[in-house]
């Protein structure tokens, strides 16, 4: 019998789990949770796991730049796919502790939410409209905020996450839906040096990262016009700090085209010849959220 392949992922119950289950729905993988996202990359980079599933981008959030630089400075493993899958997050606790007068529960009883920051960032409306006393106490996902509540009865505490890790840890949904906005995506990277294959997918992309060789007037500009007088269209390109020196940055960059494509390889080699370094992180499928 031949060995199942394995992913790392934060924890049972977060984003991250429902995500991965919705990719590999047709597929037998097993999940190797891990608490905290240095030890998702790290089990991938020790070769623990074939792949780690890292949130990149978020609708209202942006990027997520702890795990940009990680995936940029700490590791090197190529991207093998993106997803995305729609992040709602629920307001947990317990609804008896909770309960006021009238037998529902209080928001002035609450005295502390916990989450993710990215899980916090797309609820603040919400809680600075209902619990706008409250303390907020950011984690290294959302359903260890869950696990906080669960193992800290009486305190008055709540946790912004899923409704699995509210029915694993037999805690209440108080109130659900509670993200800012509705259309909230985020997208996920699969990252491995294992292939992972998926021909039919309606679109590929190129993720690079290009170091400018100085800082000139219109160096950018030069790097962009190689792809746009070629039609290559970009999806995203973010500045983030190159960690040498202050100011000095590297550009990431989206491409929407396989890295076989016809154009592609010479708009890279001309941006190389103007002296820049380029570093390919990978070309992978795109994948589109086809409901659940
Ligand atoms: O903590 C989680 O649930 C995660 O998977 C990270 C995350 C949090 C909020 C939105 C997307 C991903």
């Amino acid at each position: 019998m031949s060995k199942l392949n394995s992913v790392a992922l934060l924890p049972m119950g977060t984003v991250s789990d429902e995500a991965v289950r919705y990719l590999f729905r047709n597929e037998d993988v097993e999940f190797v949770y891990c608490k905290m996202i240095s030890d998702v990359f790290q089990s991938t980079a020790k070769g623990v796991t074939d792949w780690s599933v890292i949130p990149i981008e978020n609708t209202i959030d942006g990027s997520v730049s702890l795990h940009m630089d990680w995936l940029v400075h700490e590791v090197d493993l190529p991207i093998r796919a993106e997803w995305v899958y729609p992040s709602i997050q629920n307001l947990i606790g317990s609804a008896t502790e909770l309960a006021g007068d009238n037998g529902e529960w209080d928001p002035g009883k609450i005295t502390k939410v916990m989450s993710h920051p990215v899980a916090m960032a797309q609820c603040l409306q919400f809680i600075r409209a209902t619990l706008p006393h409250a303390e907020l106490e950011t984690l290294s996902s959302t359903s260890e905020g869950v696990r906080m509540v669960k193992n800290n009865p009486g305190k008055g505490w709540a946790a912004l996450g899923t409704k699995i890790a509210a029915s694993e840890m037999e805690l209440d949904v108080l109130k659900s839906g509670v993200t800012d906005h509705d259309n909230n995506f985020t997208r996920f990277l699969l990252i491995g040096n294992m292939p992972y294959e998926k021909p039919d997918a309606p679109l590929r992309k190129t993720s690079i990262l290009i170091t400018l060789p100085e800082d000139y007037p219109g160096a950018l500009h030069q790097v962009l016009s190689a792809f746009a007088w070629r039609r290559i269209n970009l999806s995203k390109i973010e500045s983030r700090p190159t960690k040498k020196k202050l100011g000095n940055y590297y550009f990431y960059i989206d491409i929407e085209y396989a890295l076989d494509t016809v154009l592609l390889p010479a708009a890279i080699a001309e941006i190389e010849a103007i002296g820049c370094q380029v570093r390919l992180l990978g070309s992978y499928p795109s994948l589109p959220f086809e409901g659940k």
